[in-house]
């Protein structure tokens, strides 16, 4: 599995503090991952989670620490890293009137990326395992798994190099939670760097490489999935989860 710790992050997170009014609600986050990495972050609610992917998104001024995509401060530089990312939340976004190739043509041509049907779109739909019969209707009759194909088609599309993800699984039954990791795989083999915001410990443990656990604005710990065939010990992570604070 490509996870070398030699290959420079993608996303990389160093010393992050940030406080709401008088509240401090990240205490100092260190966070990396590299090209070709799904990193799994859980936590309570609270805990800070969507403070964290707000902060790579650009969306707050840090209070001290770095952060960075692909080299990029986003707070400084937030068209500069949103073009290196892309980010789907719990519900995605698209045109309902629209299809799923035209929904991906139309943001291509807002982020003045290159727009071939045959080139680039049908590639990337097919990648993902949308039923061909699927990319000419309207995406308003999609079910959540397949807006999220479309959403993940359009990220291959764009040759973004870091995918953030807000609760994927939320919602999905346990089919389209194995086609969703299937899309994960797909992207991580074309060296994208995947940061999983989750609740979801069954999906996290069968899909990713680093599972970090974030408490009261730290990441307490961090687990890394051993070489190919040896995974996570899920009775082993589901103690540590719902007991913060305390080593299962
Ligand atoms: N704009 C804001 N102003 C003030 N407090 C905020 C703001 N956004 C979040 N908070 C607080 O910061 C803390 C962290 O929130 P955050 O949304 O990052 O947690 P989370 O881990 O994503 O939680 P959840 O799993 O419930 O989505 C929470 O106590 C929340 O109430």
């Amino acid at each position: 599995m490509p996870h070398s710790s030699a290959i420079a992050p993608a996303i990389e997170i160093r010393g992050l503090h940030h406080r709401y009014g008088a509240r401090e609600v990240l205490r100092g986050i260190d966070l990396q991952v590299a090209p070709g990495q799904i990193y799994a972050l859980l936590g309570g609610n609270g805990a800070g989670k969507s403070t964290t992917l707000n902060a790579l998104l650009g969306f707050l001024a840090p209070a001290s620490g770095t952060v960075r995509v692909c080299g990029i401060d986003p707070a400084a530089a937030p068209a500069e890293a949103r073009a290196r990312l892309a980010y789907v939340p719990e519900s995605v976004a698209l045109y309902d009137h629209l299809s799923a190739r035209e929904n991906i043509d139309y943001f291509l041509a807002l982020a003045g990326a290159e727009r071939g049907r045959s080139s680039v779109i049908d590639p990337a739909l097919e990648a993902v395992g949308l039923p061909g019969h699927a990319w000419d209707k309207r995406v308003g009759g999609f079910s959540k798994g397949m807006r999220q194909k479309v959403a993940i088609a359009l990220a291959l599309a764009r040759h973004v190099p870091v995918l953030l993800l807000d609760e994927p699984t939320s919602g999905l039954d346990p089919k389209a939670t194995l086609e969703f990791n299937a899309l994960l795989a797909t992207a991580r083999a074309r060296d994208v760097a995947i940061l999983m915001v989750t609740h979801d410990l069954l999906s996290a443990v069968d899909i990713a490489d680093r599972i970090g656990f974030l408490a009261e604005g730290r990441i307490e710990e961090e687990r890394t999935a051993g070489p190919t065939g040896e995974r996570f010990d899920l009775n082993a992570l589901h103690a540590r989860y719902a007991n913060p604070g305390v080593a299962a």
